[in-house]
């Protein structure tokens, strides 16, 4: 059934994902804080609620569609991949928060925006603890070029997209280093053992790491160009600022504040994130790109762990 979906944020992401929405037959209603359409009418029909705003402008927007109230049958969906710095909150938790009575969806995978642009195909999640609402979202969205998956986990489904940004960064420098295929496996195999340790001590189910919004985002977003994060870690590899680097891309690089905001939480909660903390380090000026790669080479030497519960 045709649903009037609204979305919130015009930038690359609100932007396709509108596109998707009305390549499966929905009704489209884009809002943006530029926009001549305001607030009160972009949500006043609204059967879904989408949020493609980045982390900033994420708190601030749900308490203005707070203030002007949601329709009660409004299933509200987030698809921002960042951590609120000043609570480390997730957009979910946020909007669930916001909106105690109303289900709320995460829709993250593996979609670089530019090739769902393209109209090529792609896969994503929708997670809810309510799944009704993820079976209504994924009934909306899936279309020839886009199949939409379910399940109940949509801490770890968010957390996936988000901590994968900051491996993106990792894996931007390695590849701008020509560190070689060896080294780039060891790092996305290690990247996902810290994720699955960040995820599940977050309260994330660990399966989830292993499906589209963990492993597959972590491959789709860290071998390619496309992605903003993996040009900050390159950009980085070549000795530009992080200040160049920023002002090329001109868009969201989400992994840059999940950086901060995971070691802050990282170092308050002890859990061990070795590749992230070199991040930090990187994008706090504090470590060349070569000092951080040996940082990691030169940790003690012990057994693989792979389980979230050993470190
Ligand atoms: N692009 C991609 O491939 C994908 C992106 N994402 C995630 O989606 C989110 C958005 O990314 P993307 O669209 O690419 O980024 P863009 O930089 O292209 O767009 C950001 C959007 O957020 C809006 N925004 C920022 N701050 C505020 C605020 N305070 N109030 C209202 N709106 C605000 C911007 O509005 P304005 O134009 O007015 O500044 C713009 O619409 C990020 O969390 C990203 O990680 C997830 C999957 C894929
Ligand atoms: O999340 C994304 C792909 O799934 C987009 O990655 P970037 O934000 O790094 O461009």
């Amino acid at each position: 059934m045709t649903k009037q979906i609204t979305i919130l944020g015009t930038g690359a992401w609100g932007t396709a994902l509108g596109k998707l929405a009305e390549y499966g037959d929905n009704q489209v209603q884009f809002w943006s804080r530029r926009g001549e359409v305001s607030l009160e009418e972009a949500i006043a029909h609204a059967d879904v609620l989408l949020s493609a705003i980045s982390m900033k402008g994420v708190g601030e927007t749900a308490r203005k569609v707070q203030e002007i109230g949601l329709p009660p049958q409004t299933i509200i969906v987030t698809a921002t991949k960042g951590l609120e710095p000043s609570t480390t909150r997730t957009p979910s938790q946020i909007w669930q928060e916001a909106f105690p009575n109303h289900p709320v969806v995460v829709l993250s995978g593996p979609n670089l925006s530019k090739e769902i642009d393209k109209e090529l195909p792609a896969a994503t999640i929708a997670a809810s603890r309510d799944m009704k609402a993820a079976e209504t979202i994924q009934e909306a969205y899936s279309s020839d070029i886009f199949r939409v998956y379910t399940n109940t986990d949509p801490i770890g489904t968010e957390l996936g997209g988000t901590l994968k940004n900051v491996m993106a960064i990792a894996s931007g420098v390695c590849d701008g280093l020509d560190l070689g295929i060896n080294a780039k496996s060891a790092l996305l195999t290690r990247a996902l053992i810290e994720i699955v340790r960040v995820g599940t001590s977050l309260g994330a189910e660990v399966e989830t790491f292993w499906g589209l919004a963990g492993l597959g985002d972590l491959l789709a977003t860290c071998n390619s160009s496309l992605s903003r994060n993996y040009r900050v870690g390159f950009g980085l590899s070549q000795h530009k600022t992080l200040e160049q680097v920023l002002e090329e891309i001109q868009s969201t690089a989400e992994g840059v504040n999940t950086t901060n905001v995971l070691i802050d939480l990282a170092q308050r909660q002890g859990i061990e994130v070795p590749i992230s903390y070199q991040v930090y380090r990187l994008l706090n000026n504090q470590i060349t790109p070569e000092e951080a790669v040996a940082a990691l080479m030169e940790r003690d030497l012990k057994p693989e762990v792979i389980t979230p519960e050993e470190n």
